[in-house]
């Protein structure tokens, strides 16, 4: 069998739950705006300044790895600057071959100059509606879906949950909540997600990455979250033999169906995972979980969806048949309309990898 190569990922379309706006600008993009602000940058050469990103991401801890994202936080402050990184970051996804895509960002993070929470969220998701306009005429159609977050450490959750739903026939499709975890659980945030689920409103939860099982829990039988943000560390309530034995705490995760975001390079970076190949993807995936491919931080990680899946074909050995199960777990999972991710399954996702599968 021909191995399948980085451009042949490319080609096919593939479905992204866990990306963050803030996380995936163009470093040129940030030199550019960085001069206009004002906003001093470790270097103004773009390749370089995309390398120093990912190189202060290889930290091994998530704490660390955060701090970088106050160089593309610093330059999000106006709502022509939040719309061009919206606008390029839907076009450089479509242009990875990526048809569905849940793109995240915390609007309370965006008010330092004198934006209103609405005004961030209007200027957002302008940006994503030009920019997959702008690929479908290139050729690339793609559905971009606002996720609002916020952050765990902070205390504007239910704010932050009542913008997601002011906007949910404008482009916000769901919630979350991220930041440092360890030291933060969910269930701070309990009136949030509580009114969520009043409000028949999606949302996932940041869990089961710097910090294990206790944060998965809460998240998942306290909180409701219908999908979790990582979940990587549920592999803690499996022991490892042939077969390996599934605590209660995964065996419901695995017999509800909750989706794991997983995002394997991120995890390398923050100590997660030692390394892609030792990812607890391949177990999860081999048990049948929920599991789906996401890039987290394309900046950070220096990364693409089409990347994250070859390097799990690398590592894995994976066929055109597992990487359409991964694109379509994510489409099942996905926050918009059961129509709608039906549609987009149907006639985008299952044609273009029969192709390919033969
Ligand atoms: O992987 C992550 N874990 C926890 N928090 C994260 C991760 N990636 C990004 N964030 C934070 C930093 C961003 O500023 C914020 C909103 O996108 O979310
Ligand atoms: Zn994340």
């Amino acid at each position: 069998m021909v191995a399948i190569s980085y451009e042949d990922i490319v080609k096919v379309p593939k479905a992204l739950l866990h990306d963050h706006l803030d996380g995936g600008l163009r470093p040129a993009t940030i030199v550019e705006l960085a001069a206009e602000v004002g906003h001093e940058l470790p270097t103004t050469d773009a390749e370089a300044l995309g390398r120093w990103f990912v190189d202060a991401a290889n930290s091994g801890s998530l704490e660390r790895y955060l701090e970088t994202f106050a160089h593309t936080v610093a330059v999000m402050q106006t709502a022509p600057a939040l719309r061009r990184v919206a606008r390029e970051c839907a076009l450089d996804l479509a242009t990875d071959g990526v048809v569905y895509a849940e793109v995240r960002f915390a609007p309370e993070q965006h008010l330092e100059q004198d934006l209103t929470l609405d005004e961030v969220v209007d200027a957002v998701v302008t940006g994503f509606r030009e920019g997959s306009a702008l690929a479908a005429e290139a050729g690339h159609p793609i559905r971009v879906g606002t996720l609002l977050t916020a952050m765990r450490h902070a205390a504007r959750s239910q704010e932050i949950a009542e913008l997601a739903v002011r906007h949910r026939d404008t482009g916000v499709v769901g919630f979350d909540i991220a930041g440092a975890e360890a030291g933060f659980p969910p269930t701070r945030h309990l009136d949030a997600f509580e009114y969520l689920q009043r409000e028949n409103f999606h949302f996932t939860i940041h869990a089961g990455e710097a910090f294990g099982l206790p944060s998965i829990w809460q998240a998942i039988q306290w909180c409701g979250a219908d999908r979790l943000g990582h979940g990587v560390r549920i592999v803690d309530d499996i022991t490892p033999g042939n077969p390996p034995v599934l605590g209660r705490l995964a065996a419901y995760v695995r017999d509800k169906r909750i989706p794991l975001e997983l995002c394997p390079s991120s995890n390398v970076q923050t100590g997660a995972a030692a390394s892609i190949a030792d990812h607890p993807i391949g177990l999860l995936r081999d048990l049948r979980f929920r599991v789906t491919v996401n890039t987290d931080n394309r900046l950070m990680s220096g990364t693409s969806m089409s990347r994250e899946m070859a390097l799990l074909v690398d590592a894995f050995g994976y066929g055109w048949k597992e990487l359409q199960w991964f694109t379509i777990n994510a489409m099942k999972s996905a926050f918009i309309p059961f129509d709608e991710r039906l549609r987009i399954i149907d006639e985008v996702i299952k044609p273009a990898y029969a192709k390919v599968i033969g």
